[in-house]
């Protein structure tokens, strides 16, 4: 028996015995009949789960797969992933198997059979296909919290109804009448933040702000108790999304379908206000995602349904809220551990201030921001280097081929944003932090070789948003502040997003201008 499959036996008893654990627990309060029910459950399900995927192994063996390993069932490779990314060593997990198989392989991740590509052909043939052959339907964990009628498991026009909409409150003429209030917003929370503190944890500030901010200026939720419900809420839910979807009381998947049941009844009265407001002229189609949702019309003039805004809503805040305080803590860390870096960004930003008219009004404004290109290229080089999205999932519509291998309909495929993204045939000594590698490049980046915003049809539609919420973030705190970390060496780790792992302390004080 080798190690690996003597370690998937442990991992797989070891869930099992977590699953026993709790049956034991549960029997203490519950009675025998709803006991032996609910392990008869546990028993048919994993039965269920063996014969599935037997069944998928089977159909599997008629085609020509490619190399790689579908693990145990339902668990798949599942368990050795997240150790991988735990350790900070997803990019080897995947090299191991490109070595081993090519840049095409098979795997089983979050319970669904997966055929993983790698390099610009595979991004391409994954990100630049047509939603009839490779659909963004999602794991179900993801489908399940995130709503059956969310934006990616939409397709044709329907799809294109819910991301027109999204759009419009994310176009440059919306995003600039935002400047001042995200300027306010982001000023008012790092001052709150940092009242009578000298140390600050770094990631859950970040993750606060970016919460706060797509609350308030996305969805126009304002008032501060429901905004912190939604946010713990929220929290949970996200853990949800990428583990195995066992729906059994006590585990993270239970918890987070719980967690979004509470977000619908907290969501469905603000849904009842905004229609009132809108039709009082209150509010306006582009005052925020609810009144974009609201007044929008299918081909046969009927409303979407509440369900569907909520399954957008909570979508939206999934997409938006941890890879912007991913870049965000990235981006403090990386300014508090180089210095040279650190000074050219504070340079840039102080210049801003010198520049400044002294008759003009106190904030930033939208020529400002459009001048802070050195801080941007170093977010670039960072989201090379350390993509806050590692990749994402497609499932085939109908049975496919890629590279000589047939892809089974119903199956998952998986691109890598670092298979190009630490490529040196794309980028010149790829290991090298150089953010003046995006100043007029020697050599273009190639199409589908830099991703960390996606690409086709599905490129992400928050990017500038994201980019103006981090400039003014870092324009506030790089001015007003001087901070530095309290532990110098502390890495970035996959659980499963790159965060620094101790939560970056920050010692942070006022700067004396
Ligand atoms: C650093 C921050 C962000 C990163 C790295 C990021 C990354 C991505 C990536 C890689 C995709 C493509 C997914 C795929 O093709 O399967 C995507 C899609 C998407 N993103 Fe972002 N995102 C960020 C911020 C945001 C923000 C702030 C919003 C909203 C305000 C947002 C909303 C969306 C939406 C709605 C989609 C789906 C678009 C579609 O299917 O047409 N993202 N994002």
């Amino acid at each position: 028996m080798s190690y690996n499959f003597k370690l998937n036996v442990f991992h797989f008893n070891l869930s099992i015995n977590i699953l026993l654990l709790f049956v034991s627990l549960h029997n203490i309060v519950q009675s025998y009949y709803k006991h032996m029910a609910f392990i008869l459950v546990i028993a048919i399900t994993l039965i269920i789960a063996f014969f599935v995927s037997k069944l998928l192994l089977f159909k599997g063996q008629t085609k020509n797969l490619p190399g790689g390993s579908l693990g145990y069932p339902l668990l798949g490779e599942s368990l050795s992933f997240r150790r991988a990314q735990k350790q900070n060593r997803g990019p080897q997990w995947f090299e191991e198997r490109v070595s081993k198989h090519g840049p095409v392989f098979k795997t089983s991740l979050m319970g669904s059979p997966t055929v993983v590509v790698t390099g610009q052909a595979g991004n391409k043939f994954v990100l630049g296909g047509r939603d009839d052959a490779l659909a963004t339907k999602q794991p179900l964990a993801l489908a399940s919290i995130a709503g059956k009628e969310n934006i990616f498991e939409l397709t044709g026009s329907r799809y294109k109804m819910v991301k027109g909409a999204m759009m419009s409150i994310l176009k440059p003429e919306i995003l600039q009448k935002n400047i001042k209030p995200m300027d306010e917003l982001i000023k008012n929370i790092l001052l709150r933040e940092t009242k009578n503190k000298d140390t600050i944890k770094g990631v859950a500030t970040m993750k606060k702000l970016a919460f706060e901010l797509a609350s308030n200026i996305l969805t126009g939720i304002k008032d501060e108790h429901t905004t912190e419900a939604l946010s713990d809420d929220l929290s949970i839910a996200f853990k949800a999304i990428a583990t195995i979807p066992f729906n059994f009381p006590g585990t993270v998947f239970w918890k987070g379908l719980r967690a979004r049941s509470r977000i619908v009844s907290r969501i469905l009265p603000i849904l009842e206000q905004k229609r009132e407001e809108l039709s009082k002229g209150k509010l306006s189609p582009t005052s925020d995602l609810f009144t974009c949702l609201l007044t929008l019309r299918d081909e046969n003039q009927k409303p979407l349904s509440d369900d569907m805004i909520i399954d957008n809503y909570v979508t939206l805040i999934i997409a938006s809220h941890d890879t912007s305080a991913i870049l965000l803590s990235l981006m403090i860390w990386k300014l508090s551990r180089d210095s040279e870096i650190y000074n050219k960004v504070l340079e840039e930003q102080m210049d801003i201030l010198r520049k400044r008219d002294e008759e003009a009004e106190d904030g930033l404004t939208w020529s400002e921001i459009h001048n802070m290109k050195y801080t941007w290229r170093v977010a670039q080089e960072l989201m090379r280097m350390v993509p806050p999205v590692f990749g994402s999932f497609r499932t085939t519509v109908k049975d496919t081929q890629y590279g000589g291998y047939d892809i089974p309909k119903g199956w998952l495929v998986l691109w890598v944003a670092h298979g190009t993204h630490m490529n040196k045939d794309v980028f010149d000594n790829p290991t090298e932090f150089d953010p003046s590698r995006f100043e007029n490049p020697s050599k273009p980046i190639p199409p589908f070789t830099y991703l960390p915003f996606g690409g086709g049809l599905h490129t992400c539609i928050g990017n500038e948003f994201v980019k103006i919420e981090l400039l003014i973030v870092i324009h506030n705190l790089v001015t007003k502040f001087e901070w530095s970390q309290l532990h110098p060496e502390e890495a970035i780790t996959r659980n499963p997003v790159p965060y620094p792992s101790m939560g970056l302390p920050i010692k942070i004080k006022p700067r004396k201008l």
